[in-house]
């Protein structure tokens, strides 16, 4: 029995639990997965609108900023009445306002005289800030940021479209995109006398309000006609600078519908391509413009991994997967133990059938349980009483046999075989130890009248009286045999010689004398007797038996009624 029940049945139950813990495990991982795949999806969208309401807010901040400078005393002043000193002042202003916001590459005041002639500008120059020597200051006034916002009311934001700026003598960020923010300076009488301008840097302003967003993260800008500004690879963005437009409607099918204005934010799976080296969730926003600009609008996308999206849901699927081992691990030995619970009883069964097939005591069997194994257990009870009943009948029915094939049924003597086997036991019993043997063979006289008058069942009454009178006439170590018919055969243990034989052949004929009681009447019988002695009549039972046969033929013929010795020559 190299694996029993207990370890089948553990391996089955074991196999079943892990089989309905993987399907639960796998089917709550999938939807698991795809819930943190959906709630990632969400926070990407947050995440891109904070960071679209973050662009609208900057710029709003700008605003301020340019309001400050255009409402300076001494802006209006030195418009008004160029004074060095007052430039020197507002340049000081202009450096300080860029030290506080890195993303501006030049704040300049602008003249509405002299075709818009650069009156005071300073530039960001590296880490450091340089204003402008009056010789390398130039005329703007065919500028739209000029032009355009010298017919704007007081207070009101002039914003360009984001470009790269193809201006000429600029310290920093030429070719590089900026879009510039603008307001009019006016005179008490509201005359324009001039601009003050803010040079924005756009790369730098979106890295600024995305330094908190994770690494992992790629950020993605549109303008209003979705021209793509903002791009990990940079040779899709400003196209139309090129002469050929890249359109984020193009690049990434799923943001049409927000281009075209039906919704106000996509979530999508975009795979490697367009520039993006690995596959990505990207979101993109709508971002509305409060400040009155070319522009009107932006689009805002965020990109993310979408390996780091699906890293929540790897880490959750294996420890769905290490539960799963863990608890069937723990299920197979649970199994195990509780099998062997189980089973126990059924070994107790097995280890009593064994004893029982050996023949010892079978012991303990527990019989009094009210399930299967209690039901089998008093079968087997049962099966073994009967097999114990039928044992004994069996056995009673050999000993009868046995008792058949070696003793006489009438008489209840030993029949001839045994008679064989006595005789050949004392022949040898004589030889080893020089002693003799006597055979005494005994034939009742004309017992067929008795049969013949008195019936068979006289008969019979007088074998068995006769066989009683032979045996209680010798002594038990002596043998009484009925040969068959009318025939006995006595076999005397070691007599010393044929007086003693002939001794004893005379008390059996005198034991036959008496008459046998039969039916209120009284039987009669004699007998001739022959006698042969070991070793003079013969050395073999069958010698000894013909000679002594031969004797009481013998005395038969000389009249019945006695004994006679075997003669010597037989
Ligand atoms: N009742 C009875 N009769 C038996 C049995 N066996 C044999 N007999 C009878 O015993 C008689 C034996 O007769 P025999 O030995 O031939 O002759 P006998 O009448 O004894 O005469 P002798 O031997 O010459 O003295 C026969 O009639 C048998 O039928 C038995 O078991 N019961």
């Amino acid at each position: 029995m190299k694996y029993g029940i207990a370890v089948k049945l553990a391996l089955l139950l074991a196999a079943v639990g892990i089989c309905a813990s993987a399907v639960t495990g796998a089917y709550s991982y999938g939807i698991s997965r795809s819930l943190l795949v959906e709630s990632s999806q969400q926070s990407l969208v947050a995440a891109t609108q904070v960071l679209g309401r973050r662009v609208d807010t900057s710029l709003e901040e700008i605003a301020r900023n340019l309001q400050v400078l255009a409402s300076h005393p001494s802006v209006r002043r030195t418009l008004r009445q160029p004074d060095a000193r007052l430039n020197a002042q507002l340049a000081e202003l202009f450096e300080l306002m860029m030290r506080a916001n890195p993303a501006y590459f030049q704040i300049r005041l602008i003249s509405a005289e002299s075709f818009g002639l650069e009156q005071v500008r300073v530039d960001r120059l590296g880490p450091s800030f340089i204003t402008v020597p009056e010789a390398d200051l130039q005329e703007k006034g065919h500028f739209s940021y000029v032009s355009e916002t010298l017919q704007l009311p007081s207070d009101t934001v002039y914003m360009s479209r984001i470009t790269i700026n193809h201006e000429r003598g600029l310290y920093t960020g030429a070719e590089r995109p900026s879009m510039q923010l603008a307001m009019p300076v006016h005179d008490g009488d509201g005359k324009a006398l001039g601009v003050v301008v803010i040079n924005l840097d756009v790369d730098g302003m979106f890295a600024l309000l995305a330094t908190d967003l994770p690494l992992d993260f790629r950020l993605f800008l549109a303008n209003g006609q979705g021209d793509i500004l903002i791009h990990p690879d940079h040779s899709k963005t400003f196209g139309f600078d090129r002469g050929r437009r890249v359109l984020l409607q193009d690049e990434f099918a799923a943001t049409r519908k927000l281009v075209t204005g039906a919704v106000n934010q996509v979530v999508f799976q975009q795979p490697t391509s367009d520039g993006l080296l690995q596959p990505v969730v990207m979101a993109f926003v709508r971002q509305p413009l409060k400040l009155r600009s070319e522009e009107g609008q932006l689009y805002v996308g965020l990109a993310q991994p979408l390996s780091s999206v699906r890293e929540g849901a790897q880490h959750l699927g294996l420890l769905i997967m290490i539960s799963v081992l863990g608890f069937g691990l723990l299920g197979l030995l649970g199994t195990l133990f509780l099998a062997r619970l189980v089973l126990r009883p059924l070994r107790q069964l097995i280890a009593a059938a064994n004893l029982f097939g050996r023949g010892q005591e079978i012991g303990y069997l527990p019989l009094e349980r009210q399930d299967e194994i209690g039901e089998l257990a008093r079968s087997f009870q049962q099966m073994q009483r009967q097999i114990g009943e039928q044992l004994g009948s069996l056995q009673a029915s050999q000993e009868q046999l046995k008792q058949m094939a070696q003793y006489d049924a009438l008489t209840e003597l030993p029949n001839r075989r045994m008679l064989q086997d006595r005789l050949d036991l004392a022949i040898a019993r004589a030889k080893r130890h020089g002693g003799c043997a006597a055979v005494l063979f005994i034939d009742l006289d004309n017992f067929k009248d008795i049969n013949d008058g008195w019936g068979h069942d006289a008969g019979d009454a007088v074998l068995v009286a006769v066989a009683q009178r032979l045996r209680l006439s010798v002594r038990g170590t002596d043998t009484v045999a009925r040969l068959g018919g009318d025939e006995f055969v006595v076999l005397l243990d070691g007599p010393d010689t044929e007086r003693d034989s002939a001794l004893i052949a005379g008390k059996l004929i005198d034991c036959l004398a008496p008459g046998i009681p039969f039916q209120g009447g009284t039987l009669r019988v004699a007998a001739s007797i022959g006698i042969s002695m070991f070793p003079q009549h013969g050395v073999t039972a069958q010698q000894l038996l013909m000679a002594a046969d031969r004797a009481m033929y013998s005395v038969k013929a000389n009249g019945r009624g006695g004994f006679g010795f075997a003669l010597l020559q037989d």
